[in-house]
């Protein structure tokens, strides 16, 4: 499972390292990978321009070294120094190896840039003028490689202040860091390449984890010789209102193709006759009074998507969470909830599956601070409100109180459109049911979501239901995966 650090741990790894080996080793090693990654990048090196962003930390010794060691392989290196201090040795060096100090007006004629302005030692906002610097590789034709992390974002959590470096490829230094791997920074990292500087046994727990297809594919529940339906999971779906038939559908056809033994919809009439005309497999109760004595028993239930929030969905709410079995609560059910926190008091597990204004709703935080920190608040709410948190955006985050936060690196920008998110509830909602905990059920049905996303795309438009048709491919996909 790909891992991923803060820059204090990253920092306290790299001291327990660094008190065994000579002075420099690690920003030797450091150099020769981005040297490496740079070299392959530009193809032929000899004769090709290369500048340099140089910062007052260790991230512009790291650009120093590897600029040496472009320039005695023949290319031209310039290097803009941004700090009121340079690494010393570093700029020797790179002056030893035929490089120079130039101008920032040398940065529109690189064919490459390396970002050594700041890595994990940066606090806040890019100050000038790092922060015109970082503009002005954005604006220059030359490929942009940054070092360890883009300078502007931050290291342990992808928080973006201002303007940032947008790179074509980082070169991150013995671990990921979390800043990596979840959005807005993951966005301005591009590709991510990982050089080993031996970091391993000192790294701890990683702050954050990414599921890979095997890890799925060793999660998710497969029918056995004993199998029936009803052992298989049976998922209730309480969704769909007269106005917003589809999510119904949608939800309902998430939970089949997620492997549910049974799908017990429960809903009114509107939604009850679309249902019933789609999926002729679900067993489908028709509600007057909002009530689900009549609906049968049930492992898990999906509480919310198109349900609306009027007297009689916040009845039907009630009466779902106030069952003792877990409870995935999307859409409107998160604006009932938000509504009245009361509705969450109860011992079964609950998972919510909002988007970043749900969210916003439900913690009372501002929607563009959760869009900034999609991390941090969702391990807020999870804690605030004692639930495990699915949030759902540019990275999907998972969060559980006294579990490492997953992100969710297969979706695609195609899935940005309505009704997907419907399909994931009843996807996960269907893992709920199969036994999965509302961790595993929330982070294999991302994964699963995610990939058939893709696969529904490949490049190009997607409907929802594409990409409830397209779960089965996806978890092929996962169980074909090597061990
Ligand atoms: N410590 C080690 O053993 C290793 C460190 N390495 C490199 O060293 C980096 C960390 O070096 P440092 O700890 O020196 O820190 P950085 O180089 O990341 O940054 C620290 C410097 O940036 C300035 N700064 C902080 N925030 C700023 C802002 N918002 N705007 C402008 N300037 C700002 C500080 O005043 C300080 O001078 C890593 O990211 C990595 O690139 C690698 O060489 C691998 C080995
Ligand atoms: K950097």
């Amino acid at each position: 499972m790909p891992t991923a650090f803060t820059a204090d741990q990253i920092r306290g790894a790299e001291h327990a390292l660094m008190a065994r080996l000579p002075e420099g080793t690690l920003m030797q090693r450091a150099a020769a990978g981005l040297a490496a990654v740079c070299a392959d990048l530009l193809g032929r090196v000899y004769g090709r321009r290369v500048v340099l962003l140089v910062g007052s930390g260790d991230n512009g010794g790291d650009a120093l070294y590897a600029g040496e060691r472009l320039a005695r392989r023949g290319a031209r290196v310039d290097a803009v120094l941004a700090g009121s201090r340079t690494h010393e040795a570093g700029l020797r060096a790179l002056l030893d190896a035929g490089g120079r100090v130039a101008e920032a007006s040398a940065i529109g004629r690189a064919d490459l840039i390396v970002d050594g302005l700041v890595g994990i030692g940066a606090a806040g906002a890019l100050r000038e003028p790092y922060a015109r610097l970082a503009q002005e590789a954005d604006a220059a034709r030359g490929v942009v490689v940054a070092v360890d992390v883009p300078s502007g974002v931050d290291a342990s959590t992808g928080r973006v202040e201002g303007p940032a470096v947008r790179a074509r490829v980082t070169v991150t230094m013995g671990a990921y860091k979390t800043g990596l791997l979840v959005d807005p920074g993951a966005a301005f990292a591009g590709d991510v390449r990982l050089i080993d500087i031996g970091l391993g046994e000192h790294l701890p727990d990683p702050d954050v984890a990414a599921l890979t297809a095997r890890d799925v594919r060793d999660l998710i529940p497969r029918p056995g010789e004993e199998s029936d339906k009803y052992r298989r999971g049976v998922l209730g779906v309480a969704a769909g209102s007269d106005l917003f038939t589809g999510a119904a559908v949608l939800a309902v056809g998430g939970a089949l193709r997620g492997g549910a033994g049974m799908v017990r919809y429960a809903g009114r009439e509107a939604p009850v006759a679309q249902v019933r005309a789609r999926w002729p497999e679900a067993v489908v109760t028709l509600l007057g009074e909002p009530s689900i004595e009549q609906v049968g028993r049930v492992q898990a239930w999906v509480l919310g998507p198109g349900l609306g929030t009027d007297d009689w969905a916040h009845e039907l709410a009630a009466r779902v969470l106030a069952t003792d079995v877990p409870v995935l609560i999307d859409a409107d059910g998160l604006t009932l909830v938000a509504a009245d926190r009361a509705l969450l008091r109860r011992a079964a597990p609950v998972l919510i599956t909002p988007h970043a204004g749900e969210l916003a709703r439900l913690i009372r935080a501002d929607r563009a601070d959760i869009e900034a920190a999609r991390l941090e608040h969702a391990r807020r709410a999870a804690a605030e409100l004692g639930v495990t948190v699915l949030l759902k955006g540019s990275t999907t985050v998972v969060a559980e109180d006294g579990r490492p936060a997953l992100v969710n690196v297969t979706g695609t920008p195609w899935l940005a459109t309505g009704g997907t998110g419907d399909v994931l509830s009843g996807l996960a909602g269907a893992l709920l049911a199969q036994g999965l905990s509302c961790y595993d059920a929330a982070s294999c049905g991302a994964y699963l979501h995610g990939l058939a996303g893709r696969l529904a795309a490949d490049g190009a438009p997607l409907a929802a239901a594409d990409v409830a048709t397209a779960v089965p491919a996806a978890i092929r996909t996962v169980t074909s995966a090597g061990s």
